[in-house]
């Protein structure tokens, strides 16, 4: 089962610290070092709405390349793609990942625009990517839930995914942390109902259910599922939003239930600790690095 590593973008979107462009570049290869191949590293959004990952060319240019290791970037609008194809080719992304948020009120807080409009914005942005040999994930926000408007019905989700045209992979995100493993399977049949691509997932833990809805996902047949190491994370403009599932205590999880990940744990729970330490952080949501890998 493969792991997406989203806390160089995630991880650091809600920190009141903002890292210098050195610490996320070793945060990246401490997370390659431990076994992760995919890494969502950079966001190309606004610098004066997002000034925790500003520098994402700089990080960009500075990440190890090769080794199988590929870096997915966040891309919110054509402006954002813009940059991307400003960079030197050996030094952008493999892959963009376009957000949309499933819910109006909550899209124009975090994009300033309604949700179709941001559907829009996915389907030029996703045909030049794709054009310009990028994967191209739509990774839909608030699936499970919105933090101002309540209840997401499924056919909302499934209404915005048909609309959305051509993608590589679908990202079912639960950004505050509200869904149940009964929602999985609601989602996924009712997003397979318009689109064959390979489905990830993205939980956060805020009320405990986020490894229940990891377990639920692989299941059901989704390929990828995105963590954070140290399980930091949220979205700045969520009320109360708190950390991604954490990357060690998932790959534990998942290693032990016969769904390898290639993550070493061990290793990722030191870099987990080791990323809370240069964020300041006194205590960190994920467990392995407390209570250690299990000898066996
Ligand atoms: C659920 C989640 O967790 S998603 C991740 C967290 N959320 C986010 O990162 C969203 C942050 N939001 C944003 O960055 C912005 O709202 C955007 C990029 C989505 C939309 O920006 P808009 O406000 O529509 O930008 P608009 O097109 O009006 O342009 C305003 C200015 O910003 C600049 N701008 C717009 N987009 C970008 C961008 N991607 N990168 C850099 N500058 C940009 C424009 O050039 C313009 O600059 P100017 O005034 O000097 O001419
Ligand atoms: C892209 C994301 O960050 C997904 C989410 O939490 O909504």
């Amino acid at each position: 089962m493969e792991i997406v590593e989203v806390g160089p973008r995630d991880g650091l979107q809600n920190e009141k610290r903002v890292l210098p462009t050195r610490t996320k570049v070793e945060y990246a290869r401490r997370a390659v070092a431990a076994g992760l191949r995919r890494l969502e590293v950079a966001a190309f959004a606004r610098p004066d709405r997002m000034p925790q990952l500003a520098d994402a060319e700089d990080v960009l240019r500075g990440v190890p390349r090769g080794a199988g290791v590929r870096y997915i970037a966040l891309v919110l609008n054509g402006r954002g793609l813009d940059r991307i194809l400003a960079l030197d080719p050996g030094h952008r992304p493999d892959e963009i990942n376009f957000v949309v948020v499933a819910t109006d009120e909550f899209a124009r807080r975090n994009q300033g625009m309604t949700t179709m409009a941001s559907l829009d914005g996915f389907r030029s942005v996703a045909g030049r990517a794709r054009a310009a040999g990028l994967g191209v994930t739509l990774t839909v926000a608030a699936a499970f839930g919105c933090p101002f408007t309540g209840e997401v019905r499924p056919d909302r989700v499934r209404e915005i995914v048909a609309d959305a045209g051509a993608m590589d992979e679908l990202c079912l995100a639960d950004t505050i942390g509200v869904g149940v493993p009964a929602q999985v399977g609601e989602l996924a049949a009712a997003v397979r109902e318009v689109v064959d691509v390979p489905l990830r997932a993205h939980f956060h833990n805020t009320r405990n259910t986020g490894y229940a809805n990891a377990i639920a996902a692989a299941t059901l047949g989704f390929v990828a599922l995105d963590a954070s190491l140290g399980g930091i994370g949220g979205c700045p403009f969520a009320p109360a939003a708190t950390g991604n599932i954490a990357t060690e205590d998932l790959a534990y999880l998942l290693n032990r239930s016969g769904l390898a990940t290639g993550v070493a744990v061990p290793h990722a729970a030191a870099t987990g600790a080791w990323i809370g330490a240069e964020l300041g952080l006194d205590t960190l949501p994920a467990q392995l690095g407390r209570a250690g890998d299990f000898p066996g």
